[in-house]
């Protein structure tokens, strides 16, 4: 499956990738605890990114980082070109960064239409008033976002549960949703928390491949926690490993794999 990492071209090509983000020397605690030092590493334009790092290693402080929930003491982010030390979630929504949850989160009494159209209320220009009004530019507005929707629901396969309320669904059907709705935000940077939690190996081998689509059929840029190995590999155009809050290694999977601290860090050894 993992047919781009092996091939020497793929990985030139992805060594000239242009920068989307660069994360320059960030450093966050919470009181004493060190969650993330000094930690620099960048994410290129259509590849597939991948965070990993045995428990406590600083992988969500860093997505949280990135998605501007947490304001780094030190370090900066640079997106697109801009620099940012602060910012809110609801800024990096509008910047482009879209993300799903390590726990599901949809609103459960809303059918699968509903909860991907939410996620389109990013894009809507048109205003409250405007759009109770219902005519003119409000209504074109609404069809053209209802197609960018439909399309979204078409391309993840989900147009049987298109009425259901969420919180009936499977779990694995439930993240299928909350990607749905990450994607109705036409991010350029899609983050994704451990997308593959909590299913079982025919859900877990569904989500890489709609991974894999959007990244390659959508050119979706992605950065993705992960607890899976497998699944990390497979999918991953290059690895960044954090232990105890450090980067330890940065690279294409093979090469991580192989890594000793990285080893060292999975197997426990003492520092
Ligand atoms: N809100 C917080 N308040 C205090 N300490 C925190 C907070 N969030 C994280 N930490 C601490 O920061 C360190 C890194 O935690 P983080 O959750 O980022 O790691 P992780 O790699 O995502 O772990 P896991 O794989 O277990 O989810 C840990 O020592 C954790 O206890």
């Amino acid at each position: 499956m993992n047919s781009r990492v092996a091939d020497p071209v793929a990985i030139a090509e992805q060594g000239a990738g242009e920068m989307l983000m660069e994360v320059r020397n960030v450093s966050l605690s919470f009181g004493g605890v060190k969650a993330i030092t000094d930690i620099s590493f960048d994410i290129r334009k259509g590849e597939i990114r991948a965070i990993i790092g045995p428990n406590g290693a600083g992988k969500t402080s860093m997505l949280n980082v990135i998605n501007g929930f947490y304001t780094p003491q030190k370090g900066e982010i640079v997106f697109r070109g801009q620099t940012r030390r602060a910012m809110k979630p609801h800024h990096a929504v509008r910047q482009g960064i879209a993300r799903t949850f390590q726990n599901v989160a949809l609103f459960k009494g809303m059918s699968t239409l509903d909860n991907i159209m939410a996620g389109r209320a990013v894009k809507m220009r048109r205003n409250l008033f405007w759009q109770m009004l219902w005519h003119g530019p409000a209504l074109a507005e609404e069809i053209e976002h209802r197609a960018a929707v439909e399309e979204i629901i078409d391309f993840l396969e989900i147009q049987h549960i298109r009425r259901t309320p969420v919180g009936k669904l499977p779990y694995g059907l439930q993240k299928r949703v909350e990607l749905g709705r990450a994607l109705a935000m036409e991010p350029s940077l899609l983050l994704l928390d451990e997308p593959m939690a909590g299913m079982n190996l025919e859900e877990k081998e569904d989500m890489s491949r709609f991974i894999l689509d959007v990244n390659r059929q959508r050119g979706t840029t992605i950065a993705l926690i992960e607890h899976d190995m497998g699944v990390v590999m497979d999918l991953s155009d290059r690895v960044v490993v954090l232990d105890y809050g450090k980067k330890i290694a940065d690279g294409v999977p093979d090469a991580v794999k192989s890594n000793q601290a990285v080893i060292d860090a999975y197997l426990g050894v003492a520092h």
